[in-house]
């Protein structure tokens, strides 16, 4: 059993929600995936659609095996590690367990919180509001950037410049911004198809 940077044994992690879903963004947009968001993120970000979550005090801890049972229950293969911050926690053992359910293990992270875990999917998604840890360039398969205005095209080359060849490249408008950041974003994947847009598709299909 892995043990934390406290030296504690994590065996439970507060849990905002869970849910059976479609993956809304990114490389696995389209496929059926069980989410799992932890509670607890200190990153701020000030468009974040998910504030509820940053209270990591405000969710009820629930112990790992009872995640992972009702994960595998779900039916689902694949799991989705999301918070909130999921890192602000050591998940190796979630993970291990996770495994051991012959589960595959995806995570949605701003990189701000040293990686744990062993992962089959990393979504990287780095954040002006506090500065990712340079691990992740290394190990995601997947950058996905938000923009929220124009500056943050040269902002999106500044991380993917930092990344293995095999990572791939998203990017996501800020919902509040779509109108007016969309056309920008279309053109610059014309002009440069390195990148592929990535839409959070569950907002428009009305589901979680
Ligand atoms: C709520 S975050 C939780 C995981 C982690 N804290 C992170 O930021 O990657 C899940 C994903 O939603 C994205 N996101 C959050 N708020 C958004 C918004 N208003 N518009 C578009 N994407 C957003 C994040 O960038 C991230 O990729
Ligand atoms: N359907 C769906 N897809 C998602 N992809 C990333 C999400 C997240 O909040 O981490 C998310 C989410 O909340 N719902
Ligand atoms: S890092 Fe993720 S959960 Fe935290 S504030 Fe930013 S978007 Fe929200
Ligand atoms: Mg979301």
């Amino acid at each position: 059993m892995k043990i934390n940077t406290e030296d504690k044994v994590l065996t439970d992690l507060p849990l905002m929600e869970y849910f059976l879903t479609i993956q809304g963004e990114g490389y696995h947009t389209g496929s059926a995936a069980y989410f799992i968001r932890l509670g607890g993120c200190d990153v701020g970000c000030v468009w974040c659609d998910v504030k509820e979550s940053w209270d990591a005090d405000a969710h009820p801890k629930v112990s790992l095996s009872q995640m992972v049972a009702d994960a595998k229950a779900s039916g689902s293969e694949i799991v989705v590690i999301t918070g909130g911050e999921p890192l602000m926690y050591d998940l190796g053992d979630f993970t291990n367990q996770l495994h051991d359910a012959g589960l595959k293990t995806h995570i949605e992270t701003s990189g701000a919180h040293p990686l744990s875990g062993d992962w089959d999917w990393i979504c990287f998604s780095p954040k002006k509001f506090m500065a990712p840890l340079p691990e992740f360039y290394e190990e995601s398969d997947e950058l996905k950037v938000i923009v929220y205005n124009k500056s943050d095209f040269a902002w999106a080359e500044s991380h993917a410049e930092k990344c293995l060849p095999k990572t791939r490249l998203f990017l996501q408008p800020e919902w509040s911004k779509k109108d007016d950041m969309m056309p920008l974003i279309v053109d610059y994947v014309k002009k440069n198809p390195k990148w592929r847009i990535s839409l959070q598709t569950h907002k428009y299909l009305d589901i979680p």
